[in-house]
């Protein structure tokens, strides 16, 4: 039976590990011995780990693998990539290649702006409210100066300041809503940090405002950055002559486009398709902004507002054919930091920054976008030709075969005999019992 615990955080990690094991486990070696075999041998480096989170037990690995050969505004990058999902880095790989010979990804950074708000409650006269906000929008930028004034001098800080009325959603109900260029950074703590001041300054002034009558007080609901970001905008590209479409036997250069550009329309109008559509866009995003030590959940929560924004959730990405051209293309938010973080702290992320050429934000905002165009032009090309199965279950049955602890020597033959036959579970086992009952 579990039981409650107070102040488990006080608690050493082994201290930690042995009431988990106690409270939990039947064999308490065996998973004391798997959160161990995690552990990294050198002591500083798993120090530095387990201070990433709180109460860390063990580390959590994904594979961090690479996509070579994308061409991206000419210059060619190798995109690393963490994610479980076997097919992921192969399709990638297979666009990048694809691309590659085709003049390669095009991309352009749109926008950088990011919002915060101070949400507050105001149930007095408007104008009052508004003259007020006009008196003291100097002096809320003055007071965040010693926060702003080194990001000032990279070129960015506050923006803008915007009193906003939202008494028709929520009765009294008003926001300060903020715009900021954080250059490098994702700008999280940075906002919040400036937020906060502003919720500070607000109210301390406004206690002090003669103009406002005994009932007209401030009353701060909270202070945070907003994760949708629709004017911190990249876009990703790819053309070429419809005719250079062919390098799939079974089907045209033009009725591989024509089809291509239904798949994309379908996802555009149709939310079961656009949900699983910009999943597949997600398995490149997710994989390289996990890869970069970036916060994929804002990314995720991000996107996805933005993809609903017209009232519909809708693909991220479209198709056309313009004069005999194809184009295919992705315009998405993404708020990414290539300073801050973890990005000096995790030594992978260190790894995968080099490997990009030490990207600014801009540069990995472009990067990024090219990674989930790369991932849905290769789920698409798979969805519309053979189908997902053959090549994802090609990929997956290594992790088929490792599910039946096949042994080395049934490992050789059965990825000789899923060559030429299709891979599914079930063929897996039929295969593995044949070959065992055959060497008894
Ligand atoms: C899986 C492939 C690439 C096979 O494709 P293939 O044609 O069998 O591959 P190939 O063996 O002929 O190799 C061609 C190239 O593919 C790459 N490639 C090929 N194999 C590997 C490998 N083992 N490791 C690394 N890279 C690989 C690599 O670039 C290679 O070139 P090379 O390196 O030889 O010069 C292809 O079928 C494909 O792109 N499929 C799409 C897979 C996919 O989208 N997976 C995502 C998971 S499914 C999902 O979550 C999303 C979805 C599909 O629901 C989204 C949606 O519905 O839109
Ligand atoms: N809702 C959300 O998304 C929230 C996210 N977070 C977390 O906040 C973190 C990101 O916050 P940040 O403020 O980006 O990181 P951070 O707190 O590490 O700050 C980065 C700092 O680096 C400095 N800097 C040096 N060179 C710079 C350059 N060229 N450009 C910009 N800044 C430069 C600036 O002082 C900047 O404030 C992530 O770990 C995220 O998970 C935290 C709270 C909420």
């Amino acid at each position: 039976m579990s039981k409650s615990i107070s102040g488990f955080s006080k608690l050493s990690k082994s201290k930690k590990i042995d009431w988990i094991v106690d409270t939990y486990f039947v064999n308490k070696e065996d998973a004391k011995n798997i959160l161990k075999q995690y552990w990294n041998s050198n002591e500083k480096l798993q120090q530095l780990h387990d201070e990433f989170i709180e109460n860390t037990i063990s580390n959590y690995y994904l594979p961090l693998g690479v996509a070579p050969n994308f061409l991206i505004n000419n210059k060619l990058y190798t995109i690393p990539m963490a994610i479980e999902e076997s097919s992921v880095v192969a399709a990638a790989s297979k666009a990048a290649k694809f691309w590659l010979d085709r003049g390669g990804f095009k991309t352009k950074v749109i926008s950088t702006e990011k919002i915060g708000q101070v949400h507050f409650m105001y149930h007095g006269n408007f104008e009052n409210l508004q003259r007020f906000f006009e008196k003291v929008k100097p002096q809320l930028i003055g007071e965040t100066k010693s926060i702003t004034k080194n990001m000032e001098k990279r070129g960015g800080g506050i923006l803008k300041i915007e009193l906003r009325d939202k008494t028709n959603e929520i009765k009294g109900y008003y926001q300060l809503h903020a715009t900021f260029e954080t250059v490098d950074a994702m700008g999280a703590n940075f906002i919040n940090s400036c937020l906060e001041q502003f919720a500070n300054t607000f109210k301390k002034e406004a206690e002090k405002y003669d103009a406002f009558g005994p009932d007209e007080n401030i009353q701060i609901v909270m202070s945070i950055l907003s994760n949708y970001v629709p004017n911190c905008l990249v876009r990703a590209e790819v053309s070429c002559p419809v005719e250079d479409l062919n390098e799939d036997s079974t089907i045209s250069g033009r009725d591989f486009a024509q089809k291509f550009i239904q798949a994309v329309k379908i996802a555009e109008v149709e939310p079961y398709r656009a949900v699983t559509h910009n999943k597949g866009i997600m398995n490149g995003i997710d994989a390289v902004v996990l890869a970069t030590g970036n916060d994929f959940r804002a990314v995720e929560a991000g996107v996805h507002a933005y993809a609903a924004r017209n009232g519909i959730y809708s693909s991220l990405t479209h198709a056309k054919i313009d004069y005999g051209i194809f184009k295919f293309w992705i315009e998405i938010p993404l708020a990414l930091g290539t300073i801050g973080g973890l990005t000096s702290l995790h030594p992978l992320v260190k790894l995968s920054l080099e490997l990009l050429h030490k990207p600014s934000a801009k540069e990995l905002m472009q990067i990024v976008a090219v990674a989930g165009l790369a991932q849905n032009f290769a789920a698409l090309r798979s969805l519309i030709t053979t189908g997902i199965q053959e090549g994802h279950m090609k990929m997956h049955l290594m992790n088929i075969l490792n599910q039946f602890n096949v042994n080395e020597h049934e490992k050789s033959i059965l990825i000789e005999h899923f060559k030429v036959n299709i891979v599914t579970h079930s063929a897996v086992t039929d295969a593995l019992k044949k070959l065992r009952v055959k060497s008894e």
